[in-house]
């Protein structure tokens, strides 16, 4: 049994998994990691490994507590993964798009792979049908999209996320949810355009806190698994045992 956990930028996602299976999932926030971790512990007795991936201020410090009670395997750089890096700056790219790439490469071989993950941060990474991986786009969330707007004027309210009415938002608070949704839609739609356009034998995954809306939003229709980070971290660790 293997427990593992994605620290965002925002919150925390764990999952236990038997084999491939997932058992059940968690949600929690940084400052409860130590006390939710345990209570997974209890409740899962024979998880033997505890797999992290952490591209939030959690370091591997955090999970020593429990370096008595199964391994600990925090992912760095280091690790082996799937594909071929040639991001002009790999010691920089982010170790969640590291795992998302690992995900894409070992469970959709020989074929060209778009992952979106609409999180915190909307990111797109590319894997070629030759397993390299060539890179993507960072661009804001829907939550930071609502928030910059907000942080860094002096009249826009923070709204909470809504479905637009129109396009033509008739009222500020139609402009804004306009704006950020249509926006993080039609960004996506125009992205996968271009790729589509790029590229055959093609595959898009679709994850992240806001990836069932969007699912539903986009002119393209692609299949989401909001679940795709933590299975792509329960197969890196597999391809690690297998091939360190
Ligand atoms: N309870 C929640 N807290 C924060 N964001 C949420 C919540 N429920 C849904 N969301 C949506 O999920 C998005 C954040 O996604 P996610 O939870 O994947 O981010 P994260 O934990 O920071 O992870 P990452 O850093 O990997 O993107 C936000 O844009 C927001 O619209
Ligand atoms: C882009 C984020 C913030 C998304 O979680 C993360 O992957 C990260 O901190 N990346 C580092 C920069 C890069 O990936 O090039
Ligand atoms: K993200």
């Amino acid at each position: 049994m293997i427990l593992t956990v994605d620290v965002g930028n925002t919150r925390i996602k764990a999952a236990v998994f038997e084999g491939s299976t997932v058992l059940e999932n968690f949600v929690f926030e940084k400052n409860e990691l130590e006390k939710k971790i345990e209570k997974i512990l209890k409740k899962f007795p024979n998880c033997s490994d505890l797999v992290v991936a952490s591209v939030g201020n959690v370091e591997k410090q955090s999970f020593l507590a429990f370096e008595n009670e199964l391994n600990i395997h925090f992912l760095t750089h280091e690790d082996v993964y799937p594909f071929v890096n040639k991001y002009a700056t790999p010691k920089t790219l982010g170790i969640d798009r590291m795992v998302l790439a690992s995900g894409a490469t070992l469970q959709f071989p020989k074929q060209n792979r778009l992952v979106i993950d609409a999180g915190t941060c909307i990111t797109y990474d590319f894997i070629d049908e030759n397993d390299n991986y060539l890179g993507g786009a960072i661009s804001p969330g829907l939550r930071l999209r609502y928030e910059a707007l907000h942080n860094y004027t002096a009249k826009l309210p923070l709204l909470a996320f809504e479905v637009p009415e129109l396009y033509i938002g008739n009222s500020t608070a139609q402009a804004i949810h306009s704006g950020v949704v249509n926006g993080f839609v039609y960004e996506i739609d125009g992205f996968i355009d271009e790729y589509r356009a790029n590229f055959s034998n093609f595959i898009i995954i679709l994850t992240g806190g806001d990836a069932v809306f969007l699912a539903k939003r986009l002119k393209n229709t692609i299949f989401a698994n909001s679940n795709f980070l933590l299975e792509s971290l329960n197969q890196t660790f597999q391809y690690k045992i297998d091939n360190d």
